[in-house]
């Protein structure tokens, strides 16, 4: 599939953490009223991301009525949000809490109401605290990719980086 990123040639290889969630297990919640995955949110994507066995991940998402962008088609930014979500959360199998600071989205095939997107991702290396990771979404056969991303995510300290805004958090 077409796309324009360009991940550095020179990434450090990576293992998983030898506490990551194991392969098969649902990686939990980054919280419950998480927009992505969170359990709590009433128009939250609900994301279930499942740790694979090496450096990757995967989850499905039913597309549903309120993620209607062109009649009958998913909208862009839903999908967006489920990479963004889904590619995310796979660095924690290396133990790094990330956050995006580069996502990018290649629509190859209009998506419609009442499918199921099947995503798939997995941590390309790193280099420093940047993580490098590449993922697709098919609609149950893997030989037909229907979107991809390419997403870079920095390393933080969680404490330290939502310290500013952690009062305004929404518990539901
Ligand atoms: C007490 C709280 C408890 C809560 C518990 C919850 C646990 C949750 C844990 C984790 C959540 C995970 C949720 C995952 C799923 C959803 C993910 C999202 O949607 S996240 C939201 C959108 N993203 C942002 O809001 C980031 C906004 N950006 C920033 O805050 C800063 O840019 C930050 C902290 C990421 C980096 O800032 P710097 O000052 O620390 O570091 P600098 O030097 O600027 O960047 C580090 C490296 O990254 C490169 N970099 C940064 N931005 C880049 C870009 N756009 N493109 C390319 N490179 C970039 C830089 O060039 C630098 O590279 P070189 O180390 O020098 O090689």
């Amino acid at each position: 599939m077409k796309h324009a990123f360009v991940p550095p040639a020179d990434l450090e290889p990576l293992v998983r953490h030898p506490k990551a969630t194991g392969p098969g297990q649902h990686i939990g919640l980054h919280h419950s009223t998480c927009f992505g995955c969170g359990d709590d949110t009433p128009l939250g994507l609900h994301l279930k991301v499942i740790a694979g066995d090496d450096l990757s991940v995967t989850a499905q998402m039913p597309v549903v009525d309120w993620m209607q962008g062109g009649p009958g088609v998913i909208h862009g930014g839903v999908l967006s949000a489920a990479f963004d979500e889904v590619t995310g959360t796979a660095p924690l199998l290396i133990g790094a809490p990330v956050v995006t600071v580069h996502l990018e989205v290649d629509f190859a095939k209009p998506i419609p109401l009442g499918s199921t997107l099947h995503f798939e991702a997995r941590i390309l290396g790193k280099q420093g605290r940047k993580i490098y990771l590449a993922a697709s979404a098919h609609l149950g056969d893997p030989e037909q990719i229907v979107a991809s991303a390419h997403a870079l995510f920095v390393t933080i300290d969680v404490q330290k980086h939502f310290a500013e805004h952690y009062d305004k958090r929404v518990i539901l």
